[in-house]
């Protein structure tokens, strides 16, 4: 059983919030996504979290630095979940760590292009990171990368904490990343390039919770 996640990777604003409002019911997470909160800023965070009180969200922040001070005004605006990069100094992580806390919320620590991801997620889970993110990302995924190599290896360390999946996941590979031990299954292309997007969400996330 996994829970299952949609990357909001438009810029436009409206077309973030229609395609919300089609998918939030046939998923567990709403992620707005890194161009996406770049883009449109928290107003985007506040509307999606007044519209779909039912669906976590994540945003997708990628701090870099000031982990604290970047990620405290999203938790306070309705965020579960805020993304910190792995490559970041492990100051930067436990900032975030410390602002999820406080809101009774989650960090995630985004593992693209970290070197040792094996050595990172000890560091970082010790540290008390709550979600470790098996991240492949669009330019790696045209480069022919996948997450899964990473992902068995993450998963081998069994450390008890939650392993987020992401980069390229579709209903053909979402059994595959469930069984390979993936706590949340992330969607983005495969559902937002679908011809009916909420079909599409339906359908990965009934491989994910079964
Ligand atoms: O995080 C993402 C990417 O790095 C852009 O910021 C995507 O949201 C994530 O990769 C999920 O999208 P798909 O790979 O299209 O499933």
């Amino acid at each position: 059983m996994a829970l299952t996640q949609m990357a909001l990777d438009s810029l436009d604003f409206d077309a973030t919030v229609a395609l919300a409002e089609k998918v939030a019911p046939h998923v567990d997470i709403l992620e707005i996504g890194t161009p996406c909160i770049k883009h449109n800023g928290i107003k985007l965070l506040e509307t999606l979290r007044a519209k779909f009180p039912n669906n976590k969200i994540l945003v997708d922040l990628k701090t870099m630095d000031a982990g604290e001070y970047e990620s405290e005004p999203f938790y306070k605006a309705g965020a579960d979940i805020c993304v910190v990069l792995g490559v970041s100094d492990i100051g930067t992580i436990k900032g975030v760590i410390k602002a999820a806390n406080k809101y009774g919320k989650k960090a995630q620590v985004d593992l693209i292009s970290v070197e040792d991801k094996v050595a990172r997620t000890k560091e970082v889970a010790a540290a008390g990171a709550h979600i470790i993110g098996i991240h492949t990302g669009l330019d790696q995924q045209a480069a022919g990368q996948t997450p899964f190599a990473d992902l068995a290896a993450v998963a081998g360390l069994n450390l008890g904490v939650e392993i987020s999946v992401a980069g390229g996941v579709k209903a053909a590979t979402a059994g595959q990343v469930r069984d390979a031990g993936a706590s949340i299954i992330v969607a983005g292309a495969a559902i937002y390039g679908a011809a009916d997007p909420a079909a599409a969400a339906a359908e990965i996330t009934a491989i994910a919770h079964g």
